[in-house]
């Protein structure tokens, strides 16, 4: 089946889709993006590219930097002192519940992909400064891009940086819980690594460096095989927030979403896909972005199952 014809065809097929979602409102310079993008990108092992609808466009990466934040701090903590603050299971709460946290169920985060997690996984990325963490995240998502022009969008950093009170409240609970030190510090990281622009093509990239055990597509290994493993498991278990049972029975793909309606997909062996649709689902997840992956998946028997 051919790739590019079918991609045109999907984009077309699902784009009156985004009228039924909304860009993400509580966060005012993602509300203005435009509703109705859907655009996407493909990277094939062997070096092939298809892209269709409007991959041009730039967005952040927001909740898929808590995959490269989690390789990361598993890189420089290792896996027992990482999991030993953060779990390994899905919630099936929103991506920013506190109420688990408040129930202390278990006492930690459930997982490195819900906001609570991904403050705990933030708090524990060393460098000697502010500008130094934020700069060894930016060195990771660009050697998996392969692209040494991401860098981070400062009006979005702002914008959530003045009105992130949800993710401000889990901090200090889990500052209570001695779970992290630094609230505002661990919060700017987290501000910052969510606001790091990128296209469909770099999310693509870095969809299959994973897939490729973490090989980037110049065939250097820039994420240690293992902790490619590690983060590719947890994308099908909580990749796509509390949707994540449905996205692996539709998709069956290790995906991960951010509510810029970002979504990078990481098809074992074969090839990473970028997604970009702004208009998310009740969930946040991009729309016609879940869809269209859906589809993709079953028409090229995409999903790992
Ligand atoms: N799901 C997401 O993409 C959430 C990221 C967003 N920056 C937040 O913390 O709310």
């Amino acid at each position: 089946m051919p790739m590019q014809k079918d991609l045109e065809e999907l984009v077309e097929k699902y784009r009156p889709l985004t009228r039924e979602g909304k860009t993400a409102g509580y966060i005012p310079e993602l509300e203005g993006m435009n509703p109705d993008s859907l655009g996407i990108t493909v990277v094939t092992g062997d070096g092939q590219v298809y892209r269709a609808g409007d991959c041009l466009e730039s967005f952040t990466l927001q909740s898929i930097s808590k995959v490269m934040t989690l390789i990361l701090a598993l890189m420089d903590n290792g896996k027992e002192a990482v999991f030993d603050k953060v779990g390994m299971e899905p919630t099936g709460d929103p991506f920013n519940s506190i109420y688990k946290l408040e129930m202390r169920q278990p006492g930690k985060p459930l997982n490195p992909m819900i906001n609570a997690g991904a403050l705990v996984v933030s708090s524990l990325i060393e460098g000697s400064t502010m500008d130094r963490r934020i700069e060894r995240v930016l060195e990771l998502v660009r050697a998996m891009a392969d692209n040494p022009d991401i860098h981070v969008n400062e009006k979005v950093y702002r914008s959530e940086k003045d009105t992130g009170y949800r993710n401000r409240s889990l901090a200090y609970f889990l500052k209570e819980f001695d779970i992290i030190d630094d609230v505002e510090e661990t919060l700017d990281l987290y501000f910052r690594q969510c606001s790091i622009s990128v296209k469909c093509l770099d999310l693509a990239r870095m969809g299959l460096c994973l897939a490729q055990s973490g090989q980037n597509v110049s065939g250097e290994q820039v994420v240690p095989v293992r902790l490619a493993r590690v983060v590719k498991t947890f994308m099908v278990t909580c990749g796509m927030y509390n949707a994540s049972g449905e996205f692996a029975i539709k998709a069956g793909i290790p995906a991960k979403s951010g509510v810029s309606g970002g979504i990078m997909a990481s098809v074992p062996h074969r090839m990473g896909i970028g997604v970009f649709g702004p208009a998310l689902d009740e969930k946040g997840n991009s729309i016609a972005g879940f869809s269209l992956l859906a589809d993709l998946s079953r028409k090229h028997h995409l999903s790992i199952f």
